[in-house]
């Protein structure tokens, strides 16, 4: 287990928060961007998912579906990125990862919808692993992660067409943002898709470089970040 604390400011009580989180892992990396652009502090805890920690019973007990990442303040354990998002949203209203008008709100729904309903799950470990490399053989791996990919990159591509400007829905920092940003940096960095097919996504992956709240939260910045 390692320690870490990102962001500018002191969350306003005394709970400590705990991220439970994979470098690698980009359901955790949404975490990890959606603290740090909210100034909050956490201490990191890595779960070697490599290791099959995440199944182990103590990490069932804060997640019984055994995934990264979980969020613990105070007496809330709570996990799937996307409630925990909403949470911190309620609770830490500083730097509002959602904006008022209702069409935007929903275009951010949508896009990290797209996101976590539509790609991630479709090439997490467990698939990949167990199932594609396993049963189907090993170089149908790339292939698929690729095809799910591009499939939802040209969704979101047509979805923000209308709504981005400097970030995905606007010139403020939103949800779709901190979504958005985990997928394409694996995008680039391990499945090597090509970019310039998505000219707003390769616009704002470029974006989101320069932004430090986001690369804080890169796998490689990450304590238990591997090579
Ligand atoms: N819907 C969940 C998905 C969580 C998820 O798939 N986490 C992956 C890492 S990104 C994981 O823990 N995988 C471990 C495994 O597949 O065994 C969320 O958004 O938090």
């Amino acid at each position: 287990m390692a320690s870490a604390s990102v962001g500018e400011e002191e969350h306003n009580n005394n709970n400590k928060l705990i991220l439970y989180s994979y470098w690698r892992s980009s359901c955790s990396f949404r975490l990890r961007i959606a603290l740090n652009v909210k100034g909050l502090k956490y201490e990191y805890r890595a779960v070697n998912l490599l290791k099959g920690e995440q199944t182990h019973p103590e990490f069932l007990q804060l997640n019984p579906i055994g995934f990264v990442p979980v969020l613990v303040d105070g007496p809330a354990v709570i996990f799937d990125s996307f409630a925990i998002i909403m949470f911190l949203e309620d609770k830490y209203p500083q730097h509002p990862l959602l904006p008022t008008d209702i069409h935007k709100r929903a275009i951010n729904f949508q896009a990290a919808s797209i996101v976590s309903s539509s790609i991630q799950p479709l090439h997490n470990l467990n698939l990949l692993q167990k199932y594609i490399e396993e049963k189907v053989g090993p170089d149908e791996k790339l292939p698929w992660v690729q095809g799910v990919i591009r499939k939802g990159f040209t969704a979101l591509e047509k979805l923000l067409k209308e709504h981005s400007g400097r970030y995905a829905t606007g010139d403020e920092i939103f949800m779709a943002d901190i979504f958005l940003a985990p997928q394409l940096h694996s995008a680039y960095k391990r499945f090597n898709i090509p970019m310039n097919e998505f000219p707003i996504l390769s616009r704002l992956h470029e974006t989101y470089y320069e932004i430090l709240a986001f690369r804080e939260a890169w796998p490689e910045n990450q304590p238990d970040a591997v090579g």
